[in-house]
């Protein structure tokens, strides 16, 4: 029999809509037979209607129930979990509210402005005995797993390089203008925080967690960052890391890997979406490489290039069952940690969100960018 799961969803902009869109998909449909999901509960920050209007245009089957504020979202005894999909601005205080209700928490990235956030966060739930991940649903696609697996096996020999880069060529002024989400300062705006972060989730799932976790050491890191000119969050980050490998050498000085971690939003990493200029993502071992194609949040083939003479070339492409967005793996991932009582998934543990927080931080050090004291405190509630 299934385990179901009730989600209570905190925001109803677009990427709630495009979660609930996946939840509401049939899981059989993706071969998952041992896990389910309801919504029941949505709240809206801004009016109840705007949470009755989501629930009527998204079709959820009752009963669910619309809410006009967080607060009441949480307290609701019938929601089992929490999805925050509101701006990185207030995940840390979305979260700790959700949490301090006793609910388990799925939240969107990036999991906060800054490591000392998440690091709050994830002591909560150890204290509270409640399930805490950050939702970077990449790497629960079939395509992550098997390109993990890859790594793991050993085909492409030890992986030494990732090349990683998300990056949309926008217009920029035009389409993000000075106060959306995507630029403010105000809601932790930039393409580091963004869509850095996918960047960040290729190197480190190529070069940190494939390795075995007594072996995972945070990288050193150098960086650029570019500001864009009207609101000085980044438009444009180029992150070099630097991790110790296991190759156990003979000689003084210890194997590295190394991650180039690319984003912009002001010219494209793949400007015609066909892969014409290429792979968005190399991750390049001593006997072959595997490249990504698609955006690195929604990778949709891969390419095994074994090295010469050494075998033939593969090309493996994701399908998307039920034309769904590919969000529901990660929320089938959060069923299956609740039904066995985890606190949080192998596939994005505590500690390397917080290891990849801290990349953020460092590189927003070197780049100079802060955002306002309101949102970077430790202080709960945040003093908004
Ligand atoms: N995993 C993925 O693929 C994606 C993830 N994201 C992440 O999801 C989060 C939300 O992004 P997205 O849905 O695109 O953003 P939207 O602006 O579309 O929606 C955010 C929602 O948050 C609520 N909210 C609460 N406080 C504020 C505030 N001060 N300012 C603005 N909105 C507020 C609002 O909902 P209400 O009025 O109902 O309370 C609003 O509709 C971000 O952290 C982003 O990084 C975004 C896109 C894709
Ligand atoms: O997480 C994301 O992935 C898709 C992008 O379009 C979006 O801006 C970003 O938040």
């Amino acid at each position: 029999m299934a385990h179901t799961i009730r989600w209570g969803i905190m925001a109803t902009g677009g990427i709630a809509t495009t979660f609930v869109r996946d939840l509401l998909k049939d899981p059989k449909a993706r071969d998952a037979s041992d896990v389910a999901h309801q919504v029941v509960g949505v709240a809206s920050s801004s009016s109840k209607d705007k949470a009755t209007q989501f629930i009527e245009a998204l079709g959820i089957p009752g009963p669910c129930t619309a809410y006009s504020n967080y607060d009441d979202l949480v307290a609701d005894p019938h929601i089992d979990v929490v999805y925050v999909a509101t701006p990185h601005s207030h995940h840390f205080q979305n979260a700790m509210l959700a949490l301090g209700a006793g609910k388990h928490v799925l939240c969107e990235k990036a999991f906060t402005v800054n490591a000392a956030q998440t690091r709050i966060l994830c002591e909560t739930a150890r204290q509270k005995n409640l399930f805490l991940m950050e939702a970077v649903w990449t790497r629960y696609f079939p395509l992550s797993v098997q390109v993990r697996d890859i790594i793991r096996s050993g085909e492409i020999g030890e992986v030494l390089r990732t090349i990683a880069d998300t990056s949309f060529g926008d217009d920029v002024e035009e389409k993000w203008g000075t106060a959306h989400r995507m630029v403010n300062p105000d809601l932790a705006g930039g393409a580091l925080l963004d869509l850095g972060i996918y960047s960040l989730t290729w190197v480190f799932q190529t070069l940190y967690h494939t390795l075995p976790k007594d072996q995972r050491k945070s990288p050193t890191v150098t960086s650029q960052m570019t500001p864009y000119h009207l609101t000085g969050a980044d438009e444009s980050t180029t992150i070099l890391l630097s991790f110790p490998t296991s190759t156990p050498t003979n000689g003084p000085h210890p194997q590295r890997s190394q991650g180039v971690a690319m984003t912009n939003i002001r010219v494209a990493g793949d400007p015609d979406e066909q892969g014409t200029a290429g792979p968005n993502i190399r991750i390049q071992g001593t006997k072959g490489e595997i490249q990504v194609f698609g955006y690195p949040f929604r990778p949709t083939r891969y390419r095994v290039i074994p090295k010469k003479g050494a075998g033939e070339v593969r090309d493996v492409e994701c399908s998307f069952p039920a034309q769904g967005h590919g969000m529901y793996w990660e929320a089938d991932e959060v069923a299956r940690c609740l039904r066995d009582g985890k606190l949080e998934s192998e596939g994005m543990p505590w500690e390397e969100s917080i290891a990849i927080m801290e990349v953020m931080d460092e590189v927003r050090r070197q780049g100079g960018l802060t955002y306002p004291a309101t949102i970077e405190s430790t202080q709960y509630p945040l003093p908004l």
